[in-house]
């Protein structure tokens, strides 16, 4: 057979790459339409693009695999062979590559229509996830309303997928093994191109739960202050929907009646934004307005053309859930959230923005080179941003905290530093075991370890070793409780955002050097990396 030389594989690379960039960009509106409008046109559409995408990755395949990559000399083109060699899910028949969209597809409509009724008035039947859901399980310190929500939220989320996932795994598991990977987990685990990387998360956690330990001590005494013994037991599992969040994975939107120093001001900046008049618009304008500080890129106009920054009030049915979309036209960014003015959804707004500058940071390479250094990293860059935002320095500096009158008072300034402390870690630490164990959970499911008939109870026992929560009230293999969680049913890897907790102070110790904000023992958790251009260099 003839043998192609590395002369013959640039050209051939460089034709794939420009035509790839095309069905990318095809596919990658077909799914904008469709998760911005959930209807039976758009679906049809998003099949159709998907199969054409996909065909032409397996039909380009046949051809790329005939190259001897593994022998070539030039790093950069034996690495676009290698990444490219990798076909996915495109790997699959036509049919089953349909099956597969189709059930995911179905999974994300099941989760985006999903609606509850209201505790206080069961005529009212409308909720849905974003904003209602949420909002109440913010504000609301009635456990019996907690407890309504939390259960009817699962039983019209996860409940609903239980025979449709079983199917997913399935062929994930189908499509990993015609890439040569033993499972879906193997071939989830390849982004990470590091052999012992389940052993470093796992000595990562082994090191960062004493200090989870001593959090869900504490939290777990101020539950029990707030709704009493009977609900919350002295020592054991927190019931999981007390923690101000669907899933426990942040407690931040408790932090009012546990704060260590009650008197001293909390960070919440949520009523001033309120008093200031924030939009969304305002609060991504903000975000543009630090990377712009640090000599990075401002968005396009088409990004504020295209972007939907908060629901539309038309009634559609739409993934609500924030996300951030790269067009492979190295010019469409946007981004879709349906964001709410308050301090976490000002987070939220700083996370997408960073992945939105990434696609802008890489948008001159090579198609097969836009993705993170792993996804843990693209997760990373907003997060490391909102660090610097979220300290009250910088809030005081954009007018969203008072300047606290106890400034002079050294004994005062240390408590507030406590109280803001405290609140970092009721969304960062508390974060850790929760996106620990929902890849913990999918691994032994793609590894067959889990079978279908323990899918819940294998779920609720890794909750109570890891984040160490319980159900408010008894679970079965009735339920399907991991569902009501959006990755599970997007089909999203988890372990991303563990290691992106990780490395984000990581990179903020990082910049925060670079910016000089370090010097003469100055502690980290004040450094505000605003404005720093040699922060920035490195960052970019
Ligand atoms: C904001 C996004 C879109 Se990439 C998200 O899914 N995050 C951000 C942090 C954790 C995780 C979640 O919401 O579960
Ligand atoms: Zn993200």
């Amino acid at each position: 057979p003839k043998v192609y030389s590395e002369e013959e594989a640039v050209t051939f690379y460089n034709n794939f790459n420009e035509q790839i960039k095309v069905y990318c960009n095809r596919n990658s509106l077909a799914r904008w339409n469709y998760d911005s409008n959930i209807t039976d046109f758009n679906l049809q559409r998003k099949l159709e693009e998907g199969a054409a995408f996909a065909k032409f990755k397996k039909d380009s395949w046949q051809e790329l695999i005939k190259y001897p990559w593994k022998y070539f000399n030039d790093p950069e083109l034996k690495r676009k062979f290698k990444l490219s060699s990798v076909l996915g899910t495109a790997a699959l028949s036509e049919d089953d590559f349909k099956r597969l969209d189709t059930i995911i597809s179905d999974m994300k409509s099941t989760y985006s229509k999903a609606k509850i009724c209201s505790f206080q008035d069961s005529t009212k039947c409308d909720l849905n996830l974003e904003p209602e859901i949420t909002e109440l399980l913010k504000v609301s310190r009635n456990h019996e309303e907690l407890r309504h929500i939390w259960i009817e939220w699962r039983r019209n989320s996860g409940e609903k997928v239980k025979e449709t996932y079983k199917e997913y795994v399935t062929l994930k598991n189908k499509a990993a093994k015609l890439n040569d990977y033993a499972d879906n987990a193997a071939l989830w685990l390849g982004n990470y191109e590091t052999e012992d990387f389940r052993d470093q998360i796992s000595a990562l956690w082994v090191q960062l739960k004493p200090l989870y330990q001593q959090l869900h001590a504490y939290v777990r005494r101020h539950l029990r202050l707030k709704y009493g013994e009977e609900v919350v037991k002295a020592k054991g599992p927190i019931p999981a929907h007390l923690l101000g969040n669907m899933w426990a994975q942040t407690w931040g939107n408790i932090v009012d009646f546990m704060l260590p120093y009650p008197e001293r001001q909390s960070t919440d900046v949520t009523p001033n934004m309120i008093k200031q008049g924030y939009t969304p618009l305002k609060m991504f304008k903000l975000s543009e307005e630090f990377f712009v500080s640090l000599n990075l890129s401002a968005m396009p106009e088409s990004f504020w053309e295209k972007s939907i920054l908060e629901k539309p009030t038309d009634g559609r049915d739409m993934v609500c859930h924030a996300s951030a979309w790269d067009f492979c036209d190295s010019m469409d960014v946007r981004i879709k959230q349906c964001t709410v003015v308050n301090q976490k959804d000002l987070n939220t707004a700083h996370h997408e923005m960073g992945h939105v500058q990434y696609f802008l940071q890489y948008k001159h390479q090579p198609n097969i080179f836009q993705r993170g250094a792993n996804s843990g990293f693209h997760e990373a860059v907003g997060d490391v941003l909102a660090l610097s935002v979220s300290t009250p320095k910088h809030l005081r500096a954009i007018g969203l905290l008072e300047e606290s009158a106890s400034e002079a008072d050294k004994d005062a300034e240390r408590e507030a530093t406590i109280n803001y402390l405290f609140s970092i870690a009721l969304n960062k630490i508390a974060f850790l075991p929760f996106a620990y164990q929902m890849d913990l959970w999918r691994w032994d499911v793609f590894e067959g370890k889990t079978t279908p008939e323990n899918y819940n109870c294998h779920w609720w026992r890794l909750a109570e070793q890891f984040q160490g929560i319980e159900p408010p009230v008894d679970r079965s293999e009735e339920d399907f409780d991991v569902a009501s969680k959006y990755h599970i049913i997007a089909d999203v890897p988890y372990i991303r955002y563990f290691v992106s907790f990780v490395i984000q102070f990581q990179f903020h110790k990082g910049l925060c050097q670079a910016a000089g904000q370090l010097e003469n023992n100055a502690p980290l958790h004040e450094c505000d990396i605003y404005k720093s251009t040699k922060a920035g260099n490195l960052l970019g």
